[in-house]
């Protein structure tokens, strides 16, 4: 079996992208996926990206294998990836061209924009317990600085599902934490049935953010772009962020904003082929 693919990043999150436009069957299975994505043996990713015929109206569907194989419902700077892997398919100008996306999350719109960056309506934040999905708090309350025990510590946690689920901490210095040790103790707490992605946050100014991610099944990533919507609607809950702010991700900069008129987040930021190849 050959499979031609192409590597994207959106800072330094990199994906495998496979032109799987003619069926709605994955070209490869989870455990190929995670066969690609080992960085020492195969061609190296924190995921694999599918771009699939459209459902439902939309443009096209995107599916995703995590690094560990297991399938998540979205991907913010997949998306991204995956509007410019889509254009340069296409052929297509990379100006104004606007995709509605069908993810396992429901339809995702990123918009190329004509400086070169990707602009995506992220749909609207779930917020209640049962939507995260977390058993920290009652199905229908939000979960906000809540107390969590981790590791044999007590955090206060914010949590926030874009389609996926995002478990927040603010914290003075986030050059301080241990994301090695305690990453995955947060991914497999058993508050969290279908596990968490994990951020941390330090608060420099509010409309100023700094960011370091755990990503369920990928472990440490150099960005997350629901990561940085989530932690940014966290923010906001919690009286500490603007409604738009720059969060700052060790591989740069997302502009987020949570929208006071339609209540969606919009996440601005690049998306950047690397290479093609055969496998
Ligand atoms: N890096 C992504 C998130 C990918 C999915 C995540 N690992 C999960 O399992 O939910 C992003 O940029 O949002």
């Amino acid at each position: 079996m050959a499979i031609e693919f192409t590597k994207y990043h959106g800072l330094g999150n990199d994906f495998i992208l496979v032109d799987n436009r003619s069926t709605l069957t994955p070209a490869i299975t989870p455990s190929q996926a995670i066969k690609f994505c080992d960085r020492h043996f195969g061609i190296g990713a924190d995921g694999v990206i599918f771009a699939m015929p459209g459902q439902n109206g939309t443009d096209y569907t995107m599916r995703i294998f995590n690094s560990d194989g297991s399938e998540p419902e979205m991907c913010g700077n997949g998306i991204r990836c995956m509007a410019a892997f889509l254009a340069d398919l296409e052929g297509t100008s990379r100006q104004s061209d606007k995709y509605l996306i069908h993810t396992l999350a429901g339809t995702i719109t990123p918009q190329l924009m004509p400086d070169g960056q990707v602009k995506v309506d992220m749909g609207e934040p779930r917020l209640l317990a049962r939507e995260i999905p977390t058993t920290l708090c009652p199905p229908d309350q939000k979960v906000v600085e809540h107390p969590i025990e981790v590791n044999g510590k007590t955090w206060e946690v914010t949590c926030v599902s874009m389609g996926n689920p995002h478990c927040i901490t603010f914290v003075e210095d986030v050059a301080a934490i241990n994301l090695e040790e305690i990453g995955s103790r947060f991914e497999h707490h058993p508050a969290f049935p279908q596990r968490t992605n994990t951020e941390f946050i330090q608060i420099v100014r509010r409309d100023y953010v700094k960011m370091r991610v755990w990503e369920r099944g990928a472990g440490i990533t150099l960005a997350c772009g629901t990561g940085a919507c989530a932690s940014l609607v966290a923010g906001v809950l919690t009286g500490k962020c603007d409604r738009i702010a720059t969060v700052e991700l060790p591989g740069g900069e997302l502009e987020i904003e949570w929208s006071n008129i339609d209540q969606r987040v919009y996440m601005t930021g690049p998306a950047e082929r690397i290479f093609t190849g055969r496998l």
